[in-house]
């Protein structure tokens, strides 16, 4: 256990619902505070690796689960072996499958197996007790969103919003003392975001995206569509609330009919309403969005948003923040609150019961001295 309030540095890693690669990104933090940034590095996964994932996503365990799990730890360990020395590592592993309220949450990828490969420490399975203790383990970044609130000194409440392969939101009062508190923070999945884009583009055009949105901005949308995507229970539901990454595979269908343009435009409106619908629940309206993730380089759904949103929308490099990292900077402060015994999700954020500190802490050493106390080879 680290000491709470010790300045660590810290690298995260994080493997996302759209499969693309690994980001991993170095901070320098208090548990509580910003107090710096480091190097960063991104390793995409090659087609024969995302397939091998593709192939295990919505499944719980089995040979399917086991190959996505090497290809995950295999990534990691050449992509993080290539920093210097930190005093911590976080790594979120890849999602494969979520249902909070059902089987759980499954992130692969062995963290005490990377302590061994790498020599540091390494937090990991962030999700699995805020599930148990009734919340939807995820979002998680909530925390972070709100240091890098603070860190940008926010004077009002603002919202971050990541649209990664799904979409979700995070209010923040940067006037709470602290993260836990009643009223501080407000988040939740918003719906999909790019992966139904990104399956369009697969499926119709063997092209891994919608580049810069510009087939989407092309085309026209069809508001039924629209209309009848949002009716759906998921945007009534009061959040906290998460979604799996293929939870919404019947959207693709329903523009089966349309143009590819059309179709691009149409599902590209579902993810900005989405996020229109979500800001609804807010608490106190929020001053402007920040946007995080791939989705803020989709020129067309960031015009969709700011015409939905009516205030600023803007990606976080508005405020020198690195949208590309920023998830991969969330789970190594995560990891630092988690080594220093702090919480890491809280009802407003997960809809767990108390303020909880979710992860498992592998230190190097641990794995191959239990392998050699019961005689086994290595
Ligand atoms: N220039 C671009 N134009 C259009 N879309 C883009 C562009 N760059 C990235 N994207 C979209 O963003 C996606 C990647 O976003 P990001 O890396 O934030 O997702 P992720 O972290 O894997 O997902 P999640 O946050 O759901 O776990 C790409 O798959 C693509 O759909
Ligand atoms: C279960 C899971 O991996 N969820 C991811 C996913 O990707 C975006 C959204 O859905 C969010 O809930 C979460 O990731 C971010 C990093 C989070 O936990 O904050």
């Amino acid at each position: 256990m680290l000491k709470a309030g010790a300045k660590v540095r810290v690298l995260g890693a994080m493997s996302g619902t759209s499969l693309d690669g690994v980001d991993a990104a170095v901070i320098e933090t208090d548990g509580q505070n910003v107090l710096g940034f480091g190097r960063s590095a991104f390793r995409p996964y090659d087609a024969d690796e995302q397939s091998i994932l593709r192939a295990a996503l919505g499944q719980w365990g089995g040979p399917a689960v086991e190959a996505a799990a090497e290809v995950v730890e295999t990534a990691h360990a050449e992509l993080l072996s290539q920093f210097d020395p930190v005093d911590l590592v976080g790594f979120h592993g890849q999602t494969l499958a979520h249902d909070p309220s059902g089987q759980g949450t499954l992130q692969v990828g062995d963290g005490a197996i990377l302590a061994e490969v790498l020599g540091w420490p390494v937090v990991w399975d962030f999700r699995s007790a805020d599930v148990k203790l009734g919340g939807e383990g995820a979002p998680l970044a909530p925390f972070y969103h709100f240091a890098l609130a603070r860190y940008v000194k926010a004077r009002e409440p603002l919202v971050f919003l990541n649209l990664g392969g799904v979409g979700n939101l995070t209010w923040v009062d940067p006037t709470a003392e602290k993260p836990e508190a009643d009223g501080a923070l407000l988040a939740f999945d918003t719906g999909p975001a790019n992966a139904p884009i990104n399956d369009l583009m697969h499926g119709r055009r063997g092209q891994d995206r919608d580049q810069d949105g510009a087939l989407a901005a092309a085309g026209t949308v069809d508001d039924q569509i629209v209309a009848s995507f949002l009716s759906h229970r998921f945007f009534h539901r009061m959040p906290p609330k998460s979604l799996d990454r293929d939870a919404w595979g019947s959207l693709i269908h329903s523009v089966e009919t349309l143009s590819d343009a059309d179709a691009a435009a149409t599902l590209t409106a579902c993810a900005a309403q989405a996020v229109h619908e979500g800001l609804g629940f807010c608490p106190r309206p929020p001053s402007r969005i920040l946007v995080t993730g791939g989705g803020r380089h989709n020129t067309t759904m960031m015009k969709m948003l700011a015409a939905a949103a009516q205030i600023p929308v803007d990606p976080v490099e508005a405020v020198g923040l690195d949208g590309d990292m920023l998830e991969a900077q969330a789970f190594a402060f995560l990891a630092a609150r988690v080594a220093m015994g702090l919480p890491t999700s809280c009802p407003g954020t997960t809809g767990v019961r108390a303020a909880v500190g979710g992860g498992t802490v592998s230190r190097p050493g641990t794995l191959l001295a239990a392998v050699g106390a019961s005689g086994g080879d290595i």
